[in-house]
């Protein structure tokens, strides 16, 4: 317990940068996207879930962004609104940048994939001028989506967060969000992905996504390699993700704990990173024991990828509480323990 020591007296539990979006998921899903012709609309973009998700938990939310200046645009700060998230340091393009669209295809329980229309895109235009210091002062910590980092100015405008998060004794948490699309080259990805990691207090992602981080340090690490490199230059927690295989979160006092997922009844294979950040950083938030911290991020991703939408059916702690009793009864107290 106590890895990462929050400021108490701060106004916001967390500040995240990066995008909100809209999703689009098909209501006719198991069907290719090309043959679904009906679909619903809901706040998207991984660190935008995210958000949704801790404010559902009760913590006090601010987002860094920019939205399009047109219905989606009011769609998402409307939505941010009514969910308690200050939308003070969410603005609006004026040139016109439209925010992102994702069209999703649910194939079957396990086969799942996202279109993402993300050219001349809202959220990359995140400018240095838009990083305001007293914001990010006001909170415990920062969250920086790594896709915030594909493009300037949206990327110095993250280093620049960064930067004064660092100098504001603010937390740094950097969930790598990997998505290809809007990075030009590989190259680019290991460049800014190591900047951030390097500096990050807790450092979220996949197999996949730390390896890309790692690419211009060293290849090949296995999980523990990465976690001790990134400990031994002052990182507190990382957390390393593997899917329906579980994941665990190592400490920087050579401890590690991990988690399976919860059994369910799966209607799609995405969404499950989002839920699993905001209940994983909401135990981080309330002091709680890292296991379980990650019981809670296992049972959210379990409700999340059993439900239709990302951000609108984001669990309340009653919600997620029942849900983890309720399991433990079915299957036995260490269901997802390993
Ligand atoms: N089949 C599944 N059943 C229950 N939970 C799952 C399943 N697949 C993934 N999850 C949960 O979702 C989390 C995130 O999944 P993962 O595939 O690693 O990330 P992402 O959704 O970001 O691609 C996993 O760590 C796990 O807790
Ligand atoms: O992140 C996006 O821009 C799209 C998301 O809203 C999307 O629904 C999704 O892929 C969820 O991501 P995951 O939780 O990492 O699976």
């Amino acid at each position: 317990m106590g890895y990462i020591h929050f400021d108490q007296t701060k106004e916001f539990d967390l500040i995240l940068l990066g995008r909100v979006a809209v999703d689009f998921n098909p209501v006719d899903y198991y069907m290719p996207l090309s043959e679904s012709t009906t679909f619903k609309k809901y706040l998207g973009g991984s660190p935008g879930n995210i958000a949704v998700g801790m404010a559902r938990l009760g913590k006090k939310i601010g987002f860094l962004g920019k939205v399009s200046d047109d219905q989606f645009g009011d769609f998402v700060t409307d939505y941010f609104n009514k969910e308690g998230i200050d939308t003070s340091h969410l603005t609006k393009c004026k040139k016109g940048e439209k925010i992102g669209l994702t069209f999703t295809e649910i194939l079957s329980e396990t086969e799942s994939s996202i279109l993402m229309y993300r050219d001349g895109i809202a959220d990359l235009q995140l400018d240095v001028a838009d990083i305001d210091e007293e914001y990010i002062q006001k909170s415990k910590a920062i969250l920086i989506s790594g896709t915030a980092l594909a493009q300037s100015p949206s990327r110095e405008a993250a280093l620049k967060a960064l930067a004064l998060a660092k100098k504001n004794n603010v937390v740094v948490i950097f969930d790598i969000d990997y998505r290809p699309y809007n990075w030009k080259s590989q190259d680019e990805i290991g460049i800014y992905y190591s900047i951030v990691a390097k500096q990050s207090d807790v450092i979220l992602g996949s197999r996949e996504e730390f390896d890309l981080t790692e690419q211009l340090i060293e290849q090949g690490r296995t999980d523990e390699q990465t976690a001790k490199y990134f400990h031994s230059i002052g990182s507190k927690i990382v957390v390393i993700k593997h899917g329906k295989d579980g994941s665990t979160a190592y400490t920087n006092d050579g401890n590690n704990y991990s988690i399976k997922p919860f059994p369910v009844k799966l209607l799609k294979s995405f969404g499950g990173g989002d839920g699993y950040a905001s209940a994983f950083l909401y135990g981080l938030f309330e002091g709680l024991e890292i296991i379980d911290c990650l019981e809670l991020g296992s049972a959210s991703a379990a409700m999340l990828v059993a439900s239709h939408a990302c951000s609108k059916d984001m669990p309340t702690v009653e919600a997620l509480k029942g849900f983890i009793t309720d399991s433990k009864k079915q299957y036995g107290e260490m269901i997802a323990r390993v």
